[in-house]
């Protein structure tokens, strides 16, 4: 390892560990106790004539007999696949009822819920952002129902986690797993008649809407669940621009942290890219024809928002771009066409790019592989790892697609090499592909999820010195700028 390369990695390091201590909850759960008039559930029946109810606070709790006839008003539940709605059994088996068929006494602003959820989800936000909480359905889960592995359709670009209230009616099994099977939410049990206690309570649980998640097989009984988009809106800004607010401690450790990597010579050498995988999903607005950068400035979601600040504060170039994975092998012709292009999907059968429109794909991250992101190897001098070399392969991320357009002879010539340093891993890509393919809950027309990546271009020495020290304005950082950091001799950005 030159010394040059291990000056880099050992600040690397200390930003690195920087960034991680930012890892916010991205879920929280509880149950609250229910008061009796305080928790019926009023629902139209089927042909609209008839009105149900049903008191999940009464001392002698719900038998199925009611909970029958809430199915039989029900429709079956669908779910987006895709930009479309399909029922498929095989996948999700439940019953639902749209928000406009019923309504609940249970008032979860006024319960408290709420606050809890913006506090474990929300730490990082501005204290003026207002979380809101949408009423999206009710459903209801019988005996062999089941919901498998999916992320939530975002219905606009503030929706950032899902509410699930789980009312209680005995049943066994129906519990929610997250992060793949790695937590379990185990409402049947957290609802269940307790001898020690005989006030009846709901079991909610709050989660970032990117997180995959499925429930489980009912074995018996029905499990019955209202569902809430939540949405951070910004607050009418009642400070001018010109207001500075107070970054926060971990905002100083991080932003001090690049300095240094800046101020050291060594590092860097010839200038380059620090990358940050973001920790969460973003709903991307397919129609919006702004860049990536501009879409996020300012709305990123909690830790990554920290570090988009530190990184802006220092005045470099900071962008956000999607990874997503192109797949199509060495053997296998490279596209040739943006709009028409994209290879099959093996579990699918389906598009792998087709929900990605032609003006946003000019700024994606082409990954020509499926194997693990290569990122930083401290033991080997920086090299990347999994044998990659930034310079050696065309499709790694450290190279931008030129123009989205892959038509014409010499792509090659629209390529160009940056190596890029990741600080944190990019969240790995088969999370974006799932999200492109199958948004889990019901479609909405015009957001997908992306697995987005902050970079920050850091100039060669001398350059940087310039802006560190004020005396370079602050760089443009919009998606067409190109010029600002080919100073960085030999490292041209790719813009
Ligand atoms: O009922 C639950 O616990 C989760 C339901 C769900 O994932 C959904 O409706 O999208
Ligand atoms: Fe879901």
């Amino acid at each position: 390892m030159s010394r040059q390369d291990s000056a880099l990695t050992e600040h690397l390091r200390e930003l690195q560990e920087r960034v991680e201590e930012l890892v916010v909850p991205r879920h929280c759960y509880g149950t609250f106790p229910l008061e009796e008039g305080k928790a019926k559930l009023f629902y139209e029946n089927a042909d609209g004539q008839r009105i149900g109810r049903i008191d999940f606070a009464h001392p002698n709790g719900v038998d199925d007999a009611q909970l029958q006839d809430l199915v039989e008003a029900c429709e079956p539940a669908k779910f987006g696949r895709g930009d479309q709605d399909v029922l498929d059994e095989t996948y999700r088996k439940a019953w639902k009822l749209d928000a406009a068929k019923f309504a609940t006494q249970f008032d979860v602003v006024n319960s408290g819920i709420l606050v809890t959820v913006r506090d474990a989800l929300l730490q990082y936000a501005k204290s003026a952002d207002i979380l809101e909480a949408r009423l999206d359905k009710m459903n209801i889960y019988g005996p062999g129902s089941f919901f498998k592995p999916h992320v939530d359709t975002p219905r606009d670009s503030d929706m950032f986690a899902t509410l699930v209230i789980v009312f209680p009616t005995e049943h066994i099994g129906g519990d929610l797993y997250l992060f793949g099977k790695k937590w379990l939410f185990e409402s049947s049990k957290m609802v269940s008649k307790d001898p020690t206690d005989p006030t009846p309570k709901l079991a909610f649980v709050a989660f970032y809407s990117d997180i995959e998640h499925e429930v489980a097989v009912v074995e018996s009984g029905y499990r019955v669940t209202v569902t809430y988009n939540l949405y951070c809106r910004k607050a009418m800004d009642p400070v001018g621009p010109l207001v500075s607010i107070k970054p926060t401690l971990q905002e100083i450790q991080i932003r001090e942290a690049i300095r240094s990597i800046a101020l050291n010579e060594s590092a860097m050498p010839h200038g380059g890219i620090l990358g940050f995988g973001l920790t969460h999903q973003y709903p991307i607005d397919v129609r919006a024809m702004e860049g990536l950068t501009a879409t996020f400035k300012g709305v990123l979601k909690g830790s990554d928002a920290v570090i988009e600040r530190a990184c802006r504060a220092l005045g470099f170039k900071v962008k956000v771009k999607a990874l997503y994975c192109y797949h199509y092998g060495p053997d296998q012709d490279r596209p040739t066409d943006s709009a028409s292009t994209s290879a099959r999907d093996e579990s699918t059968g389906s598009n792998s790019t087709q929900f990605i429109p032609h003006h946003v794909r000019g700024s994606l991250w082409l990954l020509g592989t499926t194997d693990p992101v290569p990122t930083l190897d401290p033991e080997n001098g920086g090299e990347w790892t999994d044998g990659w070399s930034p310079l050696e392969l065309d499709y790694v991320p450290g190279i931008r697609v030129k123009r989205p357009n892959w038509e014409g002879s010499d792509e090659r010539s629209r390529i160009r090499r940056k190596p890029v340093w990741w600080v944190t891993r990019p969240n790995w890509l088969m999370e974006s592909q799932k999200a492109y393919l199958a948004h889990g809950n019901e479609t909405s027309v015009g957001y997908v999820y992306g697995t987005l990546v902050l970079t920050i271009s850091i100039p060669e020495p001398a350059a940087r010195k310039k802006i560190l020290d004020g005396e370079v304005e602050l760089v443009s950082d919009s998606e067409d700028s190109v010029a600002t950091d080919n100073a960085a001799g030999g490292y041209a950005d790719s813009d």
